[in-house]
């Protein structure tokens, strides 16, 4: 029976990866604190004791303003994913990478969706670290699928839905601006895991994006998040100028997922329609667990 690692596993989408992967062999996974796979002798050892034929890597460093100031940011999102890379071409094993559409500058002009083939030039610490580990998979192994996803949200950990949901719950009748110049296409990680999941069924190589189909803005998301839990909310939508971060984020991080869909893999449905079924499958469960903040 083949043995798949899935690191990062306590986190949103390995949580959600553990579970889609759960038929498909002898699943191991591996978090902080038990190894720091970013430390080059920790991960050789792990994975010397694991020997695994599949390595799908969710773990990485995602405070993205944190990463402007903190260096940890490029052992989690560069030095750890080289650490894996050069362990599965070493040792024949397929390499599942997730990276993100932060690794684009956003200036491409709205509505375009950018295509994997385009050159990435990111603007932020947390994109340039994030390409640095790209760039670390592609020169360490041949068998390796890098999947550039956006916009994450799911049942386990943080994310900017919930975030959204706790300010209201928390400040009835408060207003809230959200940024409303930023496009994006908002994906869940169980629908990621489903889609990592085919790539590697297939055995597909390369560079895909991996994203749900159409596109919306910050405030189009927490919006129609909210609405769709049945819960009143005021979000005043504004400029990125309006809502200042001490990371700059991009405009346009519309991807295309043309790769998957040329191989007849993209299992991604329209944004509207992933959350609607999000909110059916967990909705109830995130109200619970942000009001017992
Ligand atoms: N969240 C998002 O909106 C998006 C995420 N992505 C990418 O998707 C992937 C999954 O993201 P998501 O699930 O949201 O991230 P999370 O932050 O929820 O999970 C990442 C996990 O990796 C662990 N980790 C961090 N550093 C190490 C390390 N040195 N050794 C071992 N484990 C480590 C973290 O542990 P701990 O919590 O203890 O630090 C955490 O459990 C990442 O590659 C991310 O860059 C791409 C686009 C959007
Ligand atoms: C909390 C908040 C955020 N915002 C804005 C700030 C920012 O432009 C946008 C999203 O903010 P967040 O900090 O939640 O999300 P951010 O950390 O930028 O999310 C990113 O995470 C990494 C890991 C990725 O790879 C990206 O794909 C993307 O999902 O919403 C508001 O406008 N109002 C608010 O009240």
């Amino acid at each position: 029976m083949q043995k798949i690692l899935i690191t990062g596993a306590g986190g949103q989408l390995g949580s959600d990866c553990l579970r889609t992967f759960s038929n498909a062999g002898e699943v191991v996974g591996l978090d902080l604190p038990e190894v720091d796979l970013s430390d080059r002798d920790a991960c050789r050892a792990a994975l010397d004791r694991i020997k695994p034929g599949i390595v799908v890597n969710c773990a990485a460093f995602t405070a993205v303003d944190v990463c402007e100031t903190d260096p940890s940011c490029w052992k989690g999102n560069r030095d750890l994913p080289k650490n894996l890379a050069e362990w599965c071409g070493a040792n024949g094993a397929f390499l599942a990478h997730v990276s993100t559409d932060y690794v684009f500058p956003g200036d491409k002009p709205l509505f375009q969706a950018l295509e994997e083939s385009e050159r990435p030039n990111p603007i932020s610490e947390y994109g340039r670290s994030k390409l640095a580990g790209e760039q670390a998979v592609t020169e360490a192994t041949d068998r390796f699928a890098i999947l550039r996803t956006a916009w994450l949200y799911g049942a386990n950990g943080n994310n900017f839905l919930k975030t959204m949901l706790r300010l209201t719950l928390q400040h009835p009748g408060k207003t809230f601006k959200v940024v409303n110049d930023q496009y994006g296409s908002p994906t869940w990680s169980m629908t990621l895991a489903k889609q990592i999941r085919a790539v590697v069924d297939a055995e597909a190589t390369g560079i895909f994006h991996a994203s749900s189909e159409g596109y919306c803005t910050w405030y189009d998301l927490a919006s129609s998040f909210l609405d769709q839990l049945n819960i009143e909310h005021h979000f005043v939508p504004c400029t990125s100028d309006e809502f200042p971060t001490p990371t700059k984020r991009p405009q346009n991080s519309i991807l295309e997922n043309g790769h998957a869909k040329a191989l007849g893999l993209n299992i991604f449905k329209d944004w509207k329609t992933e959350l609607d079924e999000f909110v059916r499958m967990h909705g109830e469960t995130v109200i619970e667990e942000i009001r017992a903040l």
